[in-house]
């Protein structure tokens, strides 16, 4: 597979300025449309809107692993804030963000460019700040207001996804209640996670994130009306669109584990552009860190075995980080 080193040397910050290295030989991108799943009809429908919406989640769940969830009910004025206090924060001097630089990858709080720059072999036009909201809520301090706003933010986006949970094993003919107990989720682990991505002047030769797949169960992505993610479908990536005031929320790997490979999460990438900066916020929901995940029995039988072996969710977490995001590597371990 071809690939270029190039030193990209602009106007960029010194922590922005890196030597990336990126394949070049992928598949053409297309864009297309996400199937879109009404949040409203799930949770306030008549039961037949209710059957109908778990009918679609299914089937996007199966066909896509990504859908457009809309009318969600997240203030849009709550993720606008959200947006410029992320901005709020990238722009802090770096000695102020470096208060959360550090390479313990369980650290509740963390910035930092690429992904893991312990073991990173390429590097990226890309900065981050990853805070844990729960069960313990953590927040950097800076800049004022932040830390109000992400617990306003963060429950929010964790009660939508509670409820959006039991959307999701309805149609897998779960027990809500059943699954809120096996993934202990009253102590759910939910990380938010600021990506920021200025203007890259050979965005063709830099990388913003490269393909991975998320370690929860579900995923939830806003950014700030500049594009970037793509989607592996069906062999091809995709170049996701996503509507005005939608969330873009996909399936994580714990998802494919306790649905014993029914819904499967699916490769994503962020890619860059020269002329405006995104910015995206990444909810990313799971088990308790203390819950050895492993398929749900209801959905486990003779003809169909189960796909994965058990696994602290917390093990998982801190192996994915410490090493390099390379696809779906490490739920490829627990295959069975
Ligand atoms: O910024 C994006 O579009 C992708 C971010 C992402 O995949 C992640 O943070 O896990
Ligand atoms: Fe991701």
């Amino acid at each position: 597979m071809a690939s270029s080193r190039v030193l990209l040397n602009t106007a960029a910050t010194e922590e922005q300025r890196t030597e990336a290295s990126v394949d070049l030989d992928e598949p053409v991108v297309k864009e297309e449309i996400l199937p879109v799943i009404d949040f409203g009809l799930l949770a306030e429908g008549t039961p037949d809107q209710r059957s109908k919406a778990v009918r679609e989640l299914n089937r996007a769940c199966q066909d896509w692993g990504f859908f457009l969830l809309v009318n969600h009910g997240v203030p849009e004025k709550m993720r606008e804030e959200m947006i410029d206090k992320f901005k709020g924060f990238f722009d802090l001097t770096p000695g102020e963000k470096g208060e959360y630089a550090n390479t313990d990858v369980m650290n509740p709080i963390r910035h930092g460019t690429g992904f893991n720059t312990a073991v990173d072999d390429v590097r990226y036009w890309r900065s981050y700040l990853k805070t844990c909201v729960h069960p313990e809520f953590h927040s950097p301090t800076k800049p004022p207001g932040f830390r109000e706003l992400l617990r306003e933010y963060s429950t929010c986006i964790r009660n939508l996804g509670m409820k959006l949970l039991g959307g999701i094993w309805e149609s897998l003919g779960l027990e809500e209640s059943y699954m809120k107990e096996a993934l202990e989720l009253d102590s759910c682990y939910q990380v938010v996670v600021g990506n920021f991505y200025p203007p890259c002047p050979q965005p063709e030769l830099a990388t913003g994130l490269v393909p991975h797949s998320d370690h929860g169960l579900l995923t939830f992505l806003y950014q700030n009306g500049v594009d970037g993610l793509e989607v592996k479908h069906e062999g091809r990536w995709v170049r996701v669109k996503p509507s005005p005031n939608s969330y873009i929320v996909n399936i994580g790997d714990h998802m494919e584990i306790v649905s014993n490979g029914r819904y499967q999460s699916v490769l994503h990438r962020a890619y860059l552009n020269d002329r405006s900066t995104r910015l995206s916020i990444v909810s990313v929901v799971g088990a308790s860190l203390e819950t050895v995940v492993i398929p749900s029995l209801p959905l486990v039988s003779s003809d169909r075995p189960p796909a994965f072996r058990g696994m602290k969710y917390g093990e998982f977490v801190e192996y994915q980080q410490s090493h390099t995001l390379k696809e779906k590597s490490v739920l490829e371990l627990l295959r069975v």
